[in-house]
């Protein structure tokens, strides 16, 4: 199959979730043994894990995050507080032997505290990386071209990067993954995922654009005028949503996409951490609608484009802790959260099950109605 059915094909695989599971969980949760409302978004959480998994008693198991790596061609116009050797520095670091096991990174500590597993992906690192039996490599190109000038990535590169994603996935899922958190890591990243985010959502670049890595005012300034030429291009449009992630994006933000289409297309549960994850989750549901069924979204980002990604995408982030990292850290951090969501549909008992007085009355048979 080539690239652009493989496509079309995990697009018209990501069907809306179960409405009836999510009605069936909506009264069962309505019967808990808790005053109605108590558990607060874990009860809206625990209902869309119903619409996700089919059952109104969902059982996600294990939890996976890709940490995607790539870099940047607009690095070059000074757009971070890092040079762009940190990342595949980081990506030896997401490997490295320690003491504590593998990986000596944010992520790596955050997912061994809670058991998830983690999936290093060269997506399209600028420099070459040693090889490492746990590396998956994916890259179509050494990084990409400078957006400001240029459209960033061909269409080719994107799907072969949607493609490697998608595969991820289902190499995750396929080792027991029912919760997937796409994540990043790719020095300059938060310009592309700036861009996107200004055009597909029709926003001034200023009012998407943060500090990232913690550029300082004038680098700010500069990089909200990087993206503003980039924009003036007008490389892509916005009925062409692949297009527009070819122009502005970046090939670790392909490559989540993919994962995100491809658990979707498997019916599981994707968090999405934070803003440059945010831009992929754009593109995802401009080109799928029904693939916000299966977002969650983790916890409020400190990019100040963040909050109006997740107004467009109608998600309710579940904490807020000031993280702005990537890594997929915070979508590690969220993920208890949905599973003890969904223990609560599964495993509380019922007002009349655990015998507590309080509960609303169950609607009387016919036989027994009065009027009958
Ligand atoms: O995704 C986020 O919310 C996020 C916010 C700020 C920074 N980051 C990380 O920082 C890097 C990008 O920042 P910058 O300043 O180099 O564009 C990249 O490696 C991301 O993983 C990520
Ligand atoms: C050290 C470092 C680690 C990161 N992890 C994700 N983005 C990062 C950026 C830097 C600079």
């Amino acid at each position: 199959m080539n690239l652009s059915d493989h496509l079309a094909d995990l697009l018209s695989s990501v069907t809306p979730a179960d409405q009836l599971a999510m009605q069936a969980a909506r009264e069962r949760q309505a019967q808990l043994t808790k005053p109605p409302g108590a558990l607060g978004q874990l009860e809206e959480i625990s209902v869309r894990l119903a619409g996700v998994f089919r059952t109104p008693k969902p059982h996600p198991r294990g939890v996976a995050v890709v940490v995607a790596a790539g870099d940047h061609g607009v690095a070059a116009e000074g757009v971070s507080a890092f040079p762009q050797t940190v990342t595949p520095a980081m990506v030896g670091n997401f490997l490295l032997s320690t003491p504590a096991g593998a990986g000596g990174a944010a992520v790596n500590a955050i997912a061994r505290s809670l058991g998830a597993q983690v999936y290093v992906l060269d997506a399209g690192v600028a420099a070459e990386l040693p090889d490492h039996p746990q590396l998956i490599r994916a890259a179509a190109r050494r990084g990409t071209r400078n957006l400001r000038l240029e459209s960033a990535m061909t269409r080719e590169e994107t799907l072969s990067l949607i493609a490697a994603g998608a595969s991820v996935a289902r190499q995750a899922i396929g080792a027991g993954a029912d919760v997937l958190i796409p994540g990043e890591m790719g020095i300059a990243n938060t310009t592309p995922a700036s861009a996107l985010s200004a055009k597909l959502l029709g926003l001034n670049p200023a009012a998407v654009t943060g500090r990232g890595t913690g550029v300082d005012d004038s680098t700010l300034a500069h990089k909200v005028e990087v993206i503003r030429d980039a924009l003036a291009r007008r490389g892509s449009q916005l009925s062409d949503p692949l297009g527009v992630l070819a122009d502005l994006g970046g090939y670790e933000i392909a490559a989540m996409l993919g994962m995100m289409l491809q658990a979707a297309a498997l019916k599981r549960a994707i968090i999405v951490d934070g803003f440059v994850e945010g831009s992929a989750a754009l593109i995802g549901v401009a080109l799928a609608p029904a693939l916000r069924d299966y977002l969650f979204a983790a916890g409020l980002c400190a990019e100040i484009g963040h909050r109006a990604q997740l107004d467009h995408l109608k998600l309710t982030p579940m904490f807020d802790l000031g993280l702005r990292l990537g890594e997929g850290t915070g979508g590690v951090l969220a993920a208890p959260f949905l599973l003890a969501a969904a223990a609560t549909l599964r495993e509380m008992l019922t007002f009349e099950e655990a015998g507590v007085p309080g509960g609303s009355e169950p609607a009387l048979a016919p036989e027994h109605s009065l009027q009958g």
